[in-house]
């Protein structure tokens, strides 16, 4: 290899550096200030991974945030990726209000998928940009406890299994690794009491910690552009809404938005300042919303006034 330093050639075309890329980076200055420092829990749910170049993408926006100062953790889903190993054992499950009736038989899967494949990849991938990433569950150091969860659907109280909801989280495991420069990614399985595996929805999950931690902000991934008032009916998308009237739409959503949304309403009225529901199929999703002030996905903020606004490409399409 030439030294550079000590070569007298000169470049006969040499390209005047892009003044676009010293802008974009000077931009990104009020949030670096912002978040400098500051936890952020990202979670990354199961449908936001269908492709491999979307986990590289999520993976490089991880690092990213790690080596600009943010403290950044990962909690995971991987509720596709359960579904897919179930059917192929041939065990039967579904879902009823958003939460998977786990039987014991089905929590064995959860913990494999969760803890032994989505976490797993995810850990490696980060990994590729340092020794940062290290994974760890709801079991490790007694991260969280869980207790049985009942939903209750079109006005009946549903058994769910071995669902759990978080009733007690101890973040020391979580804060020992962000102290020594590590990014903890967190799957969502956790003992009860008596130290039986309980299958935790990954929003759930990202919500308790979140609040645990004292995180700035709590994001999360998935594969819709954010909540949509009327889903199904109108494509009007709620970009900013308040704790308050979001508890009072909790009761009109249904599917996987029901988790997502009591997690989000949880966070911010546990003291989390924002939590932002994002499309997580567009690549490098976490840096577009984190260094943007565009009003990406749905943002739950206290104090907001409910302000819609219609999809990205809605006036191309029309
Ligand atoms: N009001 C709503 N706004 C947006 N999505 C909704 C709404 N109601 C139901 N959904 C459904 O919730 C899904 C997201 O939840 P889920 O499948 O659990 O995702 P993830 O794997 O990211 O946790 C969306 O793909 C959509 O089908
Ligand atoms: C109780 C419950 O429903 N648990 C979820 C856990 C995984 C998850 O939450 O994954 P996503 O974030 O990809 O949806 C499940 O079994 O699918």
């Amino acid at each position: 290899m030439t030294d550079t330093a000590s070569t007298t050639e000169t470049s006969q075309n040499p390209r005047r550096p892009d003044p676009v890329k010293a802008r974009t980076l000077a931009a990104a200055l009020p949030w670096l200030k912002r978040y400098h420092g500051q936890t952020i829990v990202v979670k990354y749910g199961g449908n936001a991974m269908t492709d491999d170049s979307l986990k590289v993408a999520f993976a490089e926006d991880i690092a990213f945030l790690r080596f600009a100062g943010f403290k950044p953790v990962v909690v995971h889903g991987g509720g596709p990726q359960i579904s897919r190993m179930l059917d192929r054992l041939g065990i039967q499950s579904e879902f009823r209000g958003g939460l998977r009736v786990t039987t014991p038989e089905a929590m064995d899967v959860v913990r494999m998928v969760l803890v032994g494949q989505v976490q797993r990849e995810l850990v490696g991938l980060v990994n590729q940009h340092g020794a940062l990433a290290v994974g760890l569950s709801g079991e490790d150091a007694g991260l969280f406890t869980a207790e049985p969860a009942n939903t209750v659907v079109d006005g009946e109280e549903v058994d769910l299994g071995l669902v759990g909801e978080v009733a007690h989280v101890r973040p020391e495991a979580v804060l020992d690794l962000i102290e020594a420069g590590r990014v903890p990614v967190v799957s969502s399985v956790a003992p009860d009491v008596h130290g039986r595996v309980h299958n935790v929805n990954a929003d759930t999950a990202a919500a308790a910690l979140a609040v645990a931690l004292g995180a700035e902000k709590l994001l999360v991934l998935t594969d819709v552009e954010g909540l949509y008032r009327d889903y199904g009916n109108s494509d009007d998308l709620i970009q900013e809404i308040s704790p308050e009237a979001l508890g009072e739409l909790l009761p009109t959503l249904d599917a996987g938005m029901v988790p997502k949304m009591r997690a989000c309403y949880e966070a911010v009225t546990g003291g989390v300042p924002r939590a932002t529901v994002v499309d997580g199929r567009e690549p490098h999703a976490v840096l577009l919303e984190i260094f943007t002030d565009e009003g990406v996905g749905t943002q739950v903020l206290p104090g907001a006034a409910t302000k819609m606004r219609k999809p990205y490409g809605a006036e191309e399409q029309a």
